[in-house]
């Protein structure tokens, strides 16, 4: 029991703190937006209360559920406060792909300009190679607040080595090995989609040999940083 109370107070913490990279980075506004995170060994989750202002989260108030996105009682339970709108969606990546110890939303601008095309994002820059092996993918229209998001996310996904998918008319949903890696790949996704916007300003970008991604891919992942 102290070791999962443990868990759960770093997950807290942890999770608390990636909001302000979402508000740091220009990710996000007003209050949308959401970062969770599993906690490992436990059919759990933390994920940012409902409708509440980034400057106003702090660790205690990340609300744990159970991986159907039900709020936990008990002794870390937090039942006074409603669960992100897309809680849903996030507990079904954590049922789906067991892989995933982080899930992020954004509506960041540029990569939700995409969404509204229903357009993937071609894979035209070395940050593109390296980071998502690939192009962005889109994934279905779904409504927000069950798990249509979540089947969307899975479904479109777990065929691509990208940790990031355009739900169409929505935004940029990814994911990550934890929390902290769907952050980046959320920063990274909105980088990408608007440089790729701007240089289709001048022209059409020109493609990179899918050989020559590969490669770009397999470095970064395998032996990019310390
Ligand atoms: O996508 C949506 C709504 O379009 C949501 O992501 C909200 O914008 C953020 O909701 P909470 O996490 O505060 O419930």
């Amino acid at each position: 029991m102290r070791a999962l109370l443990g868990a759960i107070e770093r997950i807290r913490s942890e999770v608390c703190a990636l909001h302000a990279e979402l508000t740091r980075n220009g990710l996000v506004v007003w209050t949308a937006g959401n970062v969770s995170g599993r906690v490992p060994g436990h059919e759990l989750m933390v994920i940012k209360p409902s409708g509440v202002s980034y400057d106003d989260l702090r660790p205690e108030l990340m609300v744990v559920t159970d991986l159907f996105g039900t709020p936990a009682s008990g002794e870390w339970g937090n039942p006074a406060l409603a669960p992100s709108s897309d809680t849903a969606a996030h507990a079904y990546v954590y049922r789906h792909m067991p892989e995933v110890g982080g899930v992020v939303h954004t509506h960041s601008t540029y990569a939700t300009a995409w969404a509204a095309r229903g357009e993937p994002i071609p894979c035209v820059l070395t940050m593109m190679g390296d980071e998502f092996g690939g192009e962005i993918p889109v994934g279905p229209f779904a409504l927000i607040g069950d798990d249509s998001i979540g089947q969307g996310i899975v479904a479109t996904l777990q065929s691509s080595t990208s940790p990031a998918v355009l739900m169409k008319n929505h935004g940029p949903f990814t994911i990550g090995k934890d929390a902290r890696a769907a952050v980046k790949a959320a920063v990274m996704c909105e980088e990408v989609a608007k440089t790729v916007h701007v240089s289709r300003q001048l022209g059409e970008p020109a493609a990179i040999d899918p050989a020559l991604i590969d490669a770009l891919y397999a470095r970064y992942q395998n032996v990019y940083g310390q």
